[in-house]
């Protein structure tokens, strides 16, 4: 059944020391083999169950520490499960000698392992191996989405005017060329569900979509209506969004002659919420606990949520949301599938959306809707657009989807968008070719990969963030001077406002695909601070030296910081001697805090592209290591690029080696999880 060249026990500890498995990873396995009753095979080699036990309890413990819900037993490599590098040992130290089907026999036959619905500690189902309570959520989160989809809204849409406001809305849209208006169809598919997940790249609407969406359903009803999203940065965004959205409405339904649809409408505009908070601060903190305030006794006070960046929502956070949710309670999640997955565990929205993929290579798109017949018919009335080639025999929740592919942002031969388009596609040569098109929004500085040399692309790279974070720096000084000139007063009225210090910080940022190394998060933080200080744009004596950008990495409830907060060390404006941490909040306010109060924290000049989500910047440069580990190539996949290029409105540079960029285009993010076969009856994972 296992052919080990060592007692379990002593592989396991090989294997951490090895870095294959985590310390805990180890210990759980041990732990689960106490409850098992299973005495550690550390004095003899044990090739028997008990060994295999271990295994597979590291293998799990592997795969949940690596962000995946499960462990997919078919995916296990039999010949070399702990994926030991073999080339650089004679043989493996574990092989197991059976085949995927006899393994997941015997693996059910564990006293700790249930099926689904037993109080087990592990649970086996549908050739996957959960932790029971991994196993829960996800149930959880498939049972709930499916009820969500089929629960009937209130809307009788024989009687209704709502054709009419949808063609009032949807008017200037009518020059596209394109055969469906899916801006309208997703504001239609969102009126008739209860559940509406609308995705989509950068700029493909979603925010003007769910704006219009609102305003027909308060032209309905009054509604309750929050909105959120999974991060502060992600929060502001959206009510800038939402307020600019609503703005431009106004202009166009100003410009429509007034009829009794354009007054109704204008009504409404008026009452579409502007103001967004963090899922944390909706469902309610309690300090020092995992529970929130609001969940299935107690829930959330609402008729509709709108959670923006959907994709950064992880699986037990999207248990707790939709738990919270009242029994009427509509849901819109709005995200762009193809970001990287959640930083815990799962890819629910990924998942939510496999059910749309197109597998063949000949698909005319890799998406297409799948709607019921009778979805199909209600939007045709709607609309009045035929939908019915979509139409598909199993829709699932088919029903309650709706995929903007247009970007409105990056027009046409835009580098950003081909180049952002090309990586998500795999597609080498669309990448060489954007690459080599010398787009003006397109810069390339090249790893010098000997080792000796100094780098120059790197050099490059920090010469033109000098640069770019110049703006911020000078505004500092400019300040500085002005206090200087007025001798120390205390209050004076400053020549940059906090706010706009702030706004120009943001323009530019580097994101790192690794934390590590010299071009990592930490060395690039370091480069950048010594590049700025000899350009005397910061003197960065002592910890907090003004300028310091600073990013928050824990909780701290009662200061209302969170994981990824963005900050910057600067002047009180009213007491100008003092140093103070500033943050700008999900509704825009200022918060200060003083330094030695802020919890754990670093620099920020640069940052990975994983704490990057739910943010934009006119200007993106993106840091590729030069030399990847075994375990650094895992991360280098083509959501972590799309989602740096994607970061970048204007402007995106890129400090990497060709072959590097082209062959993480090639690995795609595959999480683990039972999700996309719940919710669509399919097998996505083998
Ligand atoms: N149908 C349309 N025709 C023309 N311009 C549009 C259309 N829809 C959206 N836009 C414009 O595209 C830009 C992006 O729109 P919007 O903010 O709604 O997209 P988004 O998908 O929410 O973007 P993000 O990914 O940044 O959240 C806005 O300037 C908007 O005015």
């Amino acid at each position: 059944m296992l052919m080990l060249t060592h007692p379990i026990g002593e592989l396991l500890k090989q294997w951490q020391t090895q870095r294959l498995i985590t310390p805990l990873d180890r210990h759980f396995a041990l732990e689960l083999a106490h409850i098992e009753s299973i005495a550690t095979p550390s004095e003899q080699v044990d090739n028997g169950s008990s060994s295999l036990f271990l295994l597979v309890c590291a293998l799990l413990s592997q795969q949940l520490s690596n962000q995946h819900s499960c462990l997919v037993i078919e995916q296990i490599n039999l010949a070399n499960p702990m994926a030991e590098e073999s080339h650089r040992q004679q043989q493996v130290n574990c092989q197991i000698t059976i085949s995927h089907h006899q393994l997941i026999e015997h693996i059910g036959q564990f006293d700790a392992v249930g099926a689904a619905g037993e109080n087990k500690p592990l649970i086996l189902e549908h050739g996957r191996l959960y932790l029971n309570k991994y196993h829960f959520f996800e149930t959880q989160v498939a049972n709930k989405l499916s009820q969500l989809a089929k629960q009937p809204v209130n809307i009788d849409l024989s009687q209704s005017q709502l054709p009419q406001l949808l063609n009032s809305l949807f008017k200037a849209n009518t020059t596209e060329q394109q055969a469906f208006d899916w801006q309208k169809i997703a504001t239609a598919t969102a009126l008739i569900n209860a559940l509406a997940v609308i995705t989509g790249g950068p700029g493909t609407g979603k925010t003007t979509t769910v704006t219009k969406l609102l305003l027909l359903l308060l032209t309905q009803s009054s509604l309750t209506i929050r909105l959120v999203a999974p991060t502060g940065k992600a929060a502001a965004r959206l009510s800038e969004s939402i307020k600019a959205s609503k703005q431009r409405l106004l202009g166009e339904l100003t410009q429509q002659p007034k009829t009794r649809i354009t007054a109704v409408l204008m009504n409404a505009l008026t009452q579409i919420p502007e103001e967004a908070s963090t899922l944390h601060r909706l469902l309610g903190v309690i300090p020092n606990s995992h529970q929130f305030r609001h969940h299935q006794h107690n829930p959330l006070r609402l008729d509709l949520l709108v959670v923006d960046e959907a994709s950064m929502v992880d699986l037990p956070m999207m248990y707790k949301l939709l738990s919270a949710l009242p029994p009427h309670g509509r849901l819109i999640l709005l995200g762009d599938q193809d970001q990287l997955a959640s930083v815990e565990a799962g890819a629910v929205l990924a998942d939510i959306c496999v059910g749309l993929k197109q597998t063949s290579p000949h698909a005319p798109s890799p998406w297409s809707m799948r709607y019921s017949a009778t979805q199909s018919e209600k939007i045709t009335l709607l609309t009045g657009q035929d939908v019915s080639q979509f139409v598909h025999p199993q829709p699932q929740i088919g029903d309650s989807l709706c995929m903007l592919m247009h970007s409105h942002r990056f027009k046409g031969d835009a580098g950003i968008g081909l180049l952002a388009n090309a990586v998500n596609r795999g597609n080498i040569s669309a990448i060489r070719q954007v690459w080599q098109s010398n787009h003006a929004e397109l810069n390339w500085f090249e790893h010098t990969p000997n080792a000796q040399a100094e780098n120059l692309g790197k050099q490059q790279l920090l010469a033109m963030s000098v640069n770019a974070y110049g703006q911020y720096l000078q505004q500092i000084q400019d300040n500085q001077q002005a206090i200087i000139n007025t001798n120390g007063a205390d209050a004076i009225a400053l020549p940059h406002s906090e706010q706009t210090i702030i706004d120009s910080f943001n323009q530019y940022r580097i994101l790192c695909a690794m934390r590590a190394g010299e071009f990592g998060v930490e060395g690039i933080n370091i480069a950048m601070t010594e590049s700025l200080k000899q350009a005397k744009l910061i003197s960065a004596q002592g910890e907090f030296y003004l300028g310091r950008p600073i990013i928050i990495q824990s909780n701290d409830y009662n200061l209302g910081l969170f994981n990824g907060d963005i900050g910057l060390i600067l002047q009180d404006s009213s007491k100008p001697d003092r140093l103070m941490a500033h943050f700008v909040m999900a509704d825009g306010s200022l918060l200060k805090v003083l330094p030695a109060r802020l919890p754990s924290h670093e620099t920020c000049f640069a940052m990975t592209v994983h704490k990057s989500q739910g943010s934009e910047f006119d200007q993106v440069s993106f840091v590729l290591p030069i030399r990847p580990s075994l375990s650094q190539w895992q991360l280098l996949t083509k959501e972590l690029l799309y989602t740096a290029i994607t970061r970048a409105k204007n402007h995106f540079y890129c400090l990497g080696s060709a072959s590097i960029f082209e062959k993480a285009s090639q690995q795609a993010t595959s999480r683990a999880s039972g999700l996309a076969w719940r919710l669509w009856g399919e097998d996505d994972s083998k």
